[in-house]
């Protein structure tokens, strides 16, 4: 069965947008991370919060339509992901990202590749580059890099990052069943999505590192972006209000981290089946001078040779039918306008 790498294959990234600056030996921000003074560096809005959303809550599939359609964000707590369980894959991306660049690097994504550690893929669509270093994870792929990494004690981390990504399977499919629901469709629709998605091989776990940056108003840690995928689940629980989501006629609103709540936002993907009725968010993150931020990022998607297309039956559909394969190739070619691509 093909999995999420495979779809990636054919769109190599240069090596110049995969390897990393080495942010640990570094002073000031070099000319090619100073973003010029932009919008996405504007002042943020910090009085408006997205939905926070208890799924214990007999209302929660109400709660979560209503967010995922006014928002494509929102918070959950009372998620039954232990929080040791939050903290011990926090700790062990920190034991990662720490390594000297040397031994960081022997886990380099390939050009062709999915998985190891690198930039975000996106960075070829910048002129500039973010203060960001990542580690892609797709099924067991981190077996083979925690080997390179820890010869003698790579067990520790297969095992933290095996425990998390079954229990964000868990929860992704709970928070999937509940989105769909509040869709108007058909319950076999509902089943037959939740489900097959559930058996897919079409998840990946992101650790994403952000490094104090010198001067951080001239820098970004992610740019703007959407997710590609149907929903994702962000750890950064023990962090600050670092990532922005942009809201129109509003502007940049920063998502202040809930003790212990995990951030849930809708893909590109769930954008599509809900025909736009559930909008994929765009967001971004800053950076600070003197916190070395750790966010875990749970993608959860169908298999890559799945048909994807409006599910309701009632409404005109405003995209095309296509696979997620296809899919993911129009955004590693067209990132933001991937959606306006496929528009009927
Ligand atoms: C499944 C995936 C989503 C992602 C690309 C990836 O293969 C694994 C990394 C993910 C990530 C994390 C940082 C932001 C992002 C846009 C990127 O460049 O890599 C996302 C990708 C995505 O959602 O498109
Ligand atoms: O670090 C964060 O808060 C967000 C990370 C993110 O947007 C991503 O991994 O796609
Ligand atoms: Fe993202």
């Amino acid at each position: 069965m093909s999995n999420l790498s495979d779809a990636y294959r054919d769109y190599p990234v240069h090596l110049k947008h995969i390897i990393p600056l080495d942010f640990h030996t570094i002073d000031s921000v070099p000319e090619s991370h100073e973003w010029p003074h932009s919008d996405c560096l504007e002042p943020v809005i910090d009085e408006i919060s997205i939905p926070v959303i208890d799924l214990m809550d007999p209302n929660a599939e109400q709660l979560i339509g209503h967010a995922s359609g006014n928002w494509g964000i929102f918070q959950v707590t009372n998620h039954g992901v232990p929080l040791s369980m939050l903290m011990d894959v926090e700790c062990e991306a920190r034991r990662l990202f720490s390594l000297p660049v040397e031994e960081k690097l022997k886990v380099l994504r390939s050009p062709e590749g999915a998985t190891g550690y690198g930039s975000a893929r996106i960075s070829p669509f910048f002129s500039k580059f973010m203060w960001h270093e990542g580690f892609t994870i797709i099924g067991s792929s981190s077996l083979d890099h925690a080997k390179e990494l820890w010869p003698h004690d790579y067990k520790r981390f297969c095992d933290v990052i095996d425990e998390y990504q079954k229990k964000m399977k868990e929860l992704a499919h709970q928070i999937l069943l509940l989105t769909l629901k509040s869709l108007d469709i058909s319950e076999e629709d509902i089943a037959s999505w939740a489900a097959s998605t559930y058996e897919s091989n079409g998840a990946a776990l992101q650790l994403n590192s952000y490094p104090c940056c010198p001067n951080p108003s001239r820098a970004i840690g992610l740019a703007p972006h959407t997710d590609s995928l149907l929903l994702t689940i962000l750890n950064q629980t023990h962090d600050s209000s670092a990532l922005q989501i942009f809201r129109d006629g509003v502007g940049w609103i920063a998502v202040a981290p809930v003790p212990q709540a995990l951030v849930v936002n809708v893909g590109d993907l769930l954008h599509i089946l809900s025909n736009a009725k559930f909008p994929s968010v765009y967001h971004q993150v800053i950076v600070s001078e003197n916190k070395h931020r750790i966010s875990v990022a749970y993608f959860y998607g169908p298999r890559t040779d799945s048909e994807v297309a409006p599910l309701s039956k009632v409404e005109v559909p405003i995209y095309r039918s296509l696979s997620v394969k296809e899919f993911i190739s129009i955004k590693a070619k067209h990132l933001d306008k991937a959606l306006s691509f496929i528009r009927i």
